[in-house]
């Protein structure tokens, strides 16, 4: 069956977002899992827009890995150098950005988001857990408990994600391609959306 027969994953509209000039086309958040780096790629690919996910520059001016990070400092630094980084790229970056999933526990970075083009990618309890497997390289998850600590780390953040989002897609049914045309679609259509000066 071809993509346009196909039923397309449904995309929910929270609000309509009073969006500021230039900064990029569509920011991701998410739980670990959730598909945001994977979908925001193909996204990007689809409107031959550039990509960026905020855990790689992190990892870029670091000149380490997240785990290296987390090792070598503790989670305080990390989170300062996400803010950082991210507040970098909503003013400079102009196509697909993901973020890491803890980035929305900035107060900082959820009063930038404001502004910005948000979609919250959803994943429930059971997908999250062949997602993330053992947990490697997401240090949050370290223990013998990765999917109990993806549970309780992605309920406490639930209502962060929900301040900052503009739209919701459930990504359990879905593949990241299904989900990468759905977003395509929603940011090439006439957007009943205000924009700010
Ligand atoms: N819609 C999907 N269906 C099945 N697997 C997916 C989907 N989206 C992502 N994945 C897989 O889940 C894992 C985590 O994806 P990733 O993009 O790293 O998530 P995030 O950046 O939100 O932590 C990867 O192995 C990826 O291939
Ligand atoms: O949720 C978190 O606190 C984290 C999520 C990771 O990104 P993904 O959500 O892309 O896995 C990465 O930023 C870091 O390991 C911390
Ligand atoms: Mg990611």
């Amino acid at each position: 069956m071809s993509e346009r027969e196909q039923a397309l994953p449904t995309l929910a509209r929270l609000r309509t977002p009073e969006l500021h000039e230039g900064g990029p086309r569509l920011v991701l958040v998410g739980p670990m899992g959730s598909g945001k780096t994977t979908v925001g790629t193909r996204v990007a690919n689809r409107l031959g827009l550039a990509f960026v996910d905020s855990d790689r520059e992190i990892e870029r001016e670091a000149a380490r890995s997240i785990p290296e990070i987390f090792a070598s400092e503790d989670e305080q630094y990390f989170r300062a150098l996400e803010e950082r980084v991210i507040a970098r790229l909503l003013a400079e970056h102009e196509g697909i950005l993901a973020l890491g999933g803890g980035a929305v526990t900035s107060p900082a970075t959820r009063e930038r988001l404001r502004h910005v083009p948000v979609v919250r990618l959803l994943l429930d309890a059971d997908h999250a857990r062949e997602r993330i497997g053992s947990g490697t390289g997401r240090p949050v998850l370290a223990g013998d408990d990765p999917h109990g600590r993806w549970i309780r780390v992605s309920r406490e953040r639930e209502p962060l994600f929900a301040q900052v989002a503009v739209w919701a897609l459930d990504t359990c049914e879905a593949s990241p391609d299904e989900l990468a045309a759905t977003l395509a679609r929603e940011l090439t259509s006439p957007q009943p959306t205000t924009t700010l000066d």
